[in-house]
């Protein structure tokens, strides 16, 4: 179908309320979500917000972001804009989607050991929770994927990128000397258009937790008391034994995102971390503007995705996309949505 140049949508404020309760177990669902229905001459979108998926945090209000027609700016020609004019380069990208992602299930979770840096794999359930991440974000844009230096959030992105609907191929950056770069060179400028560059960065491991790691988190907590292992998991600025408060860790994993990552959402590129349960819960942190007290209740499920858009300097908390195959559509923006339209075509 030859895609319309959709109008401008009505904006639709939809103040939604959603109230999260926090459990000791990571996360509770809560569909605090309500429909908006969103009319373009072109056709009808149901966005239904803010599904709050498996990620929590303290009760908040959302006010849907207009959507324009405004020019995308992608690295991808499926999303491309058909009619490209003279001066649609020269203009400011609108938007750009942020993918944020624990990885999978590993091997230490399953113990209910303390893990921090220690460098673990997945377990069988990890990678299906990978693969299942990649079937809910196959239908967004991604031009770029950074991951912690860990393998299980490697496996995690990698996995989840063989579901992508765009086919491209995630390439792990070699770095880190001359000969690791020169070796890993590709010299055909169509191949390397089908690529998506994998940069992994050790600031994004998870927080180092000291003299814990390796210890069982139930025994630990029978020996030192509930509350004290609490504190060490999730407080801000108190560390384990010899390991990183969050703070500390956020000051290396924000950092990162700030000075690595987010020039990148600016130049409109799509992104996609795949990093661990407390980086990305310093970087959530940054993002939301939770406070240190705020930060405490926030938890994250493995293998989850999580979406933000970038817009005008902003991160807007979209909700956790559902899969594909799930009746109804997703916390989309027009460009997402258009994005999705161009891989039906193209894929048809
Ligand atoms: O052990 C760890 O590294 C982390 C994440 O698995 O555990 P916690 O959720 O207790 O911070």
């Amino acid at each position: 179908m030859q895609m319309m140049a959709t109008t401008v949508f009505q904006q639709a404020l939809g103040t939604l309320e959603s109230h999260s309760c926090l459990s000791s177990s990571g996360f509770r669902h809560e569909c605090g979500s309500a429909s908006v229905k969103l009319i373009s001459k072109d056709f009808k979108v149901d966005i239904a917000l803010m599904r709050r998926g498996n990620y929590c945090s303290k009760k908040r209000s959302f006010s849907l972001i207009q959507a324009s027609t405004s020019q995308t700016t992608v690295f991808d020609p499926v999303s491309s804009p058909l009619h490209k004019t003279a001066n649609d380069s020269k203009k400011k990208p609108s938007e750009a989607a942020l993918i944020l992602i624990r990885h999978g299930e590993s091997m230490w979770n399953e113990k209910n050991l303390f893990t921090g840096c220690v460098d673990v794999p997945l377990t069988k359930k990890g990678v299906e929770e990978a693969i299942e991440a990649g079937k809910r974000i196959s239908n967004i844009p991604i031009d770029l994927i950074y991951t912690s230096a860990l393998i299980r959030a490697q496996m995690t992105a990698m996995l989840a990128m063989t579901q992508h609907r765009r086919k491209k191929v995630p390439i792990i950056q070699h770095e880190e000397n001359e000969q690791a770069r020169a070796w890993s060179q590709i010299f055909s400028e169509e191949t390397n258009k089908q690529c998506i560059p994998v940069i992994t960065a050790w600031q994004l491991n998870e927080r180092m937790y000291g003299e814990l790691q390796g210890l069982n988190k139930q025994e630990t907590a029978d020996k030192y008391g509930k509350a004290k292992v609490q504190e060490w998991r999730r407080s801000y600025d108190i560390p384990p034994p010899n390991g990183e408060s969050l703070e500390m860790c956020a000051e290396r994993a924000v950092a990162y995102f700030q000075e690595h990552i987010e020039p990148q959402l600016q130049s409109g590129k799509n992104v996609m971390i795949a990093a661990h349960g407390n980086s990305l819960r310093s970087i959530i942190m940054y993002l939301d503007k939770l406070t240190s007290q705020e930060v405490i209740s926030l938890e994250l499920s493995t293998g989850i995705p999580m979406l933000y858009i970038f817009k005008e300097g902003s991160f807007i908390r979209r909700g956790s996309p559902v899969a594909p195959t799930e009746a109804g559509v997703y916390a989309y923006t027009k460009r997402l949505a258009q994005y999705r339209q161009r891989l039906d075509e193209m894929l048809q």
